[in-house]
């Protein structure tokens, strides 16, 4: 855990400690950056897709890293993924493709996905449904801010900023300055 100070989790959540600071975040981004553009040769040919909510800034601060080191712009596009509890059938939560634009054309490209928490791999999982709806990529790699493990299905992540091994109680909240007005990664749990 690095140095707590004014950290607050939301009423029903306990806080147990905050996992990355800002600055923590910003370095581990800039070491993904440069990790990406090793095994991509440069990164000439990558798209980075973020999906909603939080994968979406991480995608636009790796790809403004990466124009830095390389010096070419980088194409970024969204997923939208909505969640529905299917109450009527089966009770299980499943992900659902919003239709609507990605931002660039995927044919041929090295797509990197990206997301903040890896968890079931449910989420990923409807990702790489709607992406190959807008086109067929020539390879697709995963990047996740936290991988906090139990995985559903098999899927993992070429790049992890972070490995938190966590317990089912356990959830890990991601904070990113663009959609929460705050910058961390916290670990909570659930209140009895
Ligand atoms: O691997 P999985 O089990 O699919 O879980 C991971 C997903 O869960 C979180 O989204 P959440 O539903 O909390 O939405 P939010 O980030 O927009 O709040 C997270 O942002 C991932 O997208
Ligand atoms: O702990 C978790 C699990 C899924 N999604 C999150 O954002 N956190």
């Amino acid at each position: 855990m690095s140095e707590n100070t004014e950290v607050k989790a939301t009423p029903n959540l306990r806080l147990k400690g905050r996992l990355m600071s800002a600055s923590e975040i910003e370095r581990t981004l800039v070491r993904l950056a440069h990790e990406i553009v090793e095994r991509n040769n440069g990164g000439t040919n990558l798209g980075l897709v973020g999906i909603k909510r939080r994968g979406v800034p991480l995608a636009q601060r790796l790809a403004a890293h990466i124009a830095k080191i390389e010096k070419h712009p980088v194409d970024t596009g969204v997923l939208d993924i909505a969640f529905y509890r299917d109450d009527l059938s089966t009770r299980d939560i499943r992900p659902v493709v919003t239709p609507g634009a990605l931002g660039f054309d995927v044919n041929g490209r090295d797509i990197i996905l990206m997301d903040d928490v890896l968890y079931t791999g449910r989420t990923i999982r409807a990702a790489l449904d709607a992406l190959f709806a807008h086109g067929r990529p020539k390879s697709v790699q995963l990047l996740v801010l936290i991988d906090r493990g139990h995985r559903e299905l098999p899927i993992q992540a070429t790049f992890v900023g972070r490995h938190i091994p966590t317990s089912r109680r356990e959830i890990i909240e991601v904070k990113l300055n663009e959609i929460d007005g705050q910058e961390e990664v916290l670990l909570v749990e659930l209140a009895d």
